[in-house]
């Protein structure tokens, strides 16, 4: 690396990771050494489609952008700051991708033990080789996300190893960061704050960290909640667990959300719900959303946008209001499912010459 130049002072700020940027803010042990990989610091990105859509002012958080491609990382470098501070050699999590994805890449920077369990055959191949990469042991469990998760609480039980899924608190203390990004940029609260919904850590997390900024005097406000399952995975929605979620949006494909007392105070306290989108309509939206505004994200991370475009359909107003809505994780995670509805195109196979390229694409 080459030394600055005297005298000079660089240009770029060097975002430090959650835990730097924000830590008197985290329940934490204050002393705990950070394990980071430059998580957070992501972009608020205004959807100009969205804004016009709607005649409000939408913004969109970009959490693709994290290290590993999703806000997993956020709270993954607490909980592993965390764990490695108190001893552990070894962290488990059960995983519907995107946390084994983020757990492997923290574990390897820590040098401990990954361990992940995931329901066979149904996590994307682009998450999964993340977790191989990275170094993890993965099992696959023949059940689904739900009873991975017992496996791994039974297992953090009577082996030396450490839970990191999000019902280990110091997870959502890492995530509650995302909050604070938000109103740093915007210099307040939104007015609505929309995300999609699997285990419900996520939710969970963010109102705390708006809780937290309000009290703080940091904010005047508090955002509506609104948070949004995939119909064949939607538990907060109906109000019972589904015992065989289904869902082409993988990464929320969950029956019975860890945090789902939280999740309902979420929603009832800052006057927001729940609801469902069919894998139809989160597939358009993270279509549209790619076409649009030039943001690829996942399936599971389009549910937001389409349970706002569910809104605006049955008569919602989200005219003069400032609102987020966060993308979860990149749309690189999963390549198959989004090319599934491109057939024609990617087959459009020509011979190596101008009059056919021309041809095909429409010029003459
Ligand atoms: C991409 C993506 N979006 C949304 C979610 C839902 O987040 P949470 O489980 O915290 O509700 C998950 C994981 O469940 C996810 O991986
Ligand atoms: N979508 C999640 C499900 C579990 O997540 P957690 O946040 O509760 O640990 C995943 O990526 O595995």
């Amino acid at each position: 690396m080459s030394a600055p130049l005297s005298g000079q002072q660089p240009r770029v700020h060097q975002w430090r990771g959650v835990i730097e940027e924000y830590r008197e803010l985290l329940d934490i042990p204050q002393d705990t050494p950070a394990v980071t990989l430059g998580e957070g610091g992501t972009p608020l990105v205004e959807s100009r489609w969205l804004s016009e859509v709607t005649g409000g002012q939408v913004w969109l958080k970009v959490e693709g952008d994290n290290p590993t491609g999703s806000f997993k990382d956020r709270g993954m470098t607490a909980a592993l700051s965390v764990a490695v501070h108190q001893g552990a050699q070894a962290v488990v999590c059960a995983s519907t991708g995107n946390t084994s994805a983020s757990m492997a890449a923290y574990a390897a920077k820590a040098r401990i033990k990954p361990l992940v369990l995931v329901p066979e055959g149904k996590i994307s191949a682009g998450k999964m080789a993340q977790a191989i990469m990275h170094g993890a042991q993965v099992i696959m469990v023949r059940g689904n996300f739900d009873d991975c998760l017992k496996i791994s609480r039974g297992l953090a039980e009577h082996y030396p190893v450490a839970l990191v899924n999000s019902v280990n608190p110091i997870r959502l203390e890492g995530q509650k960061t995302a909050s604070f990004e938000v109103v740093d940029r915007l210099g307040d609260a939104p007015d609505f704050h929309l995300l999609p919904v699997g285990n419900a850590g996520n939710i969970s997390a963010y109102w705390l960290g708006y809780r937290q900024y309000a009290e703080l005097g940091r904010s005047t406000r508090l955002p509506v909640m609104r948070a949004y399952q995939a119909e064949g995975a939607a538990p907060l929605v109906t109000g019972q667990p589904f015992p065989n979620p289904e869902t082409k949006a993988t990464a929320i494909r969950i029956g019975n959300p860890a945090s789902w007392k939280l999740a309902e105070s979420a929603a009832s306290e800052s006057g927001g719900r729940f609801a469902s989108v069919t894998d139809e309509q989160i597939l358009i939206a993270q279509r549209q959303l790619a076409s649009n505004d030039g943001v690829f994200v996942e399936p599971a991370s389009a549910a937001g946008i389409a349970g706002m475009l569910q809104d605006l359909e049955r008569g919602e107003s989200y005219a003069d209001k400032t609102v987020v809505v966060t993308v979860t994780g990149h749309g690189l995670k999963d390549t198959v499912t989004a090319l599934e509805g491109f057939g024609d195109v990617v087959d459009n196979v020509i011979d190596a010459n101008v009059d056919d390229a021309a041809a095909v694409a429409g010029l003459v």
